[in-house]
This record gives structure tokens, C-alpha cells and sequence, in this order.
């Protein structure tokens, strides 16, 4: 058997990937985008250099929501135009994204956390760990609270569930606290946030998941 070495030189034109890559999935509505809004000034307020990729069907409507928000610099958001469903392109060729992130390094000297948004997506979607290094699925309190008894990838698979729209619970007749203990327990007592994007609540504690998994701050 022959057991080829690359010499050093073999990678030296490879791109040096140094920031932080994270997804944030989840089903159409689930307020990714929102917890993004609210996500990008918490972030800057930590002094966190960031970027954002996001995916969407055929347009790029949520990159242009987020250049038009005023949170971030225009140039720090890249659109992926999936053009089938969105898991394409996060999980089974994430070639297009994964050439995204390295444009906003060679762009942007010193990033530190690129987030991927993917478009929403059923319940199956899940990322490719050769394009992020951790992942969020975001579900919502109106989408159901049987979502997580429903045991999809998304819900089993993440590092973090989010459970967004808890402000919504008592006009859609959810039991909160029975949904975040059917999630945590699906999860295998794995994280579990409850947010309201709306209003910002729980932004703080998933800005802190956040700076721990991938950045390593406390
Ligand atoms: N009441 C309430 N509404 C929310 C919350 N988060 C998001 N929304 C609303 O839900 C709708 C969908 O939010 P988006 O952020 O566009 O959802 P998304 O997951 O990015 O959607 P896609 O990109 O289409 O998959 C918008 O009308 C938001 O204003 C929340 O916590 N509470």
C-alpha cells in the first residue's frame, strides 16, 4: 500500500479559514432572520467581527432585509441563491457557501464568526460539519408544540434548539414550559433558549452560547 504524504507546499494557495462558522436553520418563519437583526447588535456590542451568508430559494431577499437594516456594513452580507430546496446547499454540496465565507475572509482581515443562515426548510434540514463548525435550529411556539415530539434532525441534531415567538404562546394556546421540557428531553437534556425576537428577550443568553461554543469567550 502506498500512503502519500503532501508536503507542506501541497496546501499553501488553500484559503486560511480563521473565523468561526455557524449555522442557524430552521423551518420557513421560525424568525431566523429576526433573531439575526436582533443577534448582529448584541454581537458588535462584545466587540465580535463578524459577517453574515444567507440562503435563500431564488432571491436574495433576506441579505437585502439585513444590507437595508443599518445593523451591519452592506459588504458584510453575501446572498447564496439556492435555487432548489435550501439543505442543498447547507448539507448535501455546500460549495457555494463555503466559497461565500471565504470571500468575506479575504474581504474582511481579522473576522472572527461568519453566520449562515439557511432559508427555511422543513424539519429534516440539517448542516454539513465541513461547513460549519456548530449549528442552531430555530422552531417557533405557532409552528406547534409538538415540533419537537415530532423528533425531526433539526430539533435532534443541533448544538443549540431555539424556541422562538414565546411571546405567542398564550393566543396560540402552547403550554410553554411542557413545549421547552419536551424539547430538552427529545434533546437529551441537550440547550435548549426560549427567545422572543421581537422583543429581544433570551438574545443575550444565545449571544453567550454563542461566544462560548465558537469563540471561546466567557
Ligand atoms: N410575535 C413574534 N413574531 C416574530 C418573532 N420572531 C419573528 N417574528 C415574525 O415572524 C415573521 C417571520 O420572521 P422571519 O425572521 O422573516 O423568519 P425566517 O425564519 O427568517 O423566515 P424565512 O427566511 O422565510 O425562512 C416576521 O413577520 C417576524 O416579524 C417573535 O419572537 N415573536
Amino acid at each position: 500500500m502506498t500512503v502519500l504524504h503532501p508536503s507542506p507546499q501541497t496546501f499553501a494557495g488553500a484559503p486560511k479559514s480563521t473565523a468561526a462558522r455557524i449555522g442557524i436553520g430552521g423551518p420557513v418563519g421560525s424568525g431566523k432572520t429576526a433573531l439575526i437583526e436582533r443577534l448582529i447588535p448584541v454581537l458588535r456590542a462584545r466587540n465580535v467581527n463578524l459577517a453574515v451568508v444567507t440562503n435563500d430559494l431564488v432571491t436574495k431577499e433576506d441579505a437585502e432585509r439585513l444590507r437595508r437594516s443599518g445593523l451591519i456594513e452592506p459588504e458584510r452580507v453575501l446572498a447564496v441563491e439556492a435555487g432548489a430546496c435550501p439543505h442543498t446547499v447547507i448539507r448535501e454540496d455546500p460549495t457555494l457557501n463555503m466559497a461565500a465565507g471565504d470571500e468575506l475572509e479575504a474581504s474582511f482581515p481579522g473576522l472572527e464568526l461568519i453566520v449562515f443562515e439557511s432559508g427555511g426548510d422543513n424539519l429534516a434540514s440539517t448542516f454539513s460539519l465541513d461547513l460549519v463548525d456548530w449549528w442552531i435550529f430555530v422552531i417557533d411556539v405557532a409552528g406547534g408544540d409538538d415540533i419537537p415530539r415530532k423528533k425531526g434532525p433539526g430539533v435532534l441534531k443541533s448544538d443549540l434548539l431555539v424556541v422562538n415567538k414565546i411571546d405567542l404562546a398564550p393566543h396560540v394556546g402552547v403550554n410553554l414550559e411542557r413545549m421547552l421540557a419536551e424539547a430538552s428531553a427529545v434533546r437529551n437534556g441537550r440547550p435548549v433558549i426560549a427567545t422572543n425576537a421581537r422583543a429581544g428577550d433570551g438574545v443575550e443568553a444565545l449571544a453567550d452560547a454563542i461566544c462560548r461554543a465558537v469563540l471561546f469567550r466567557e
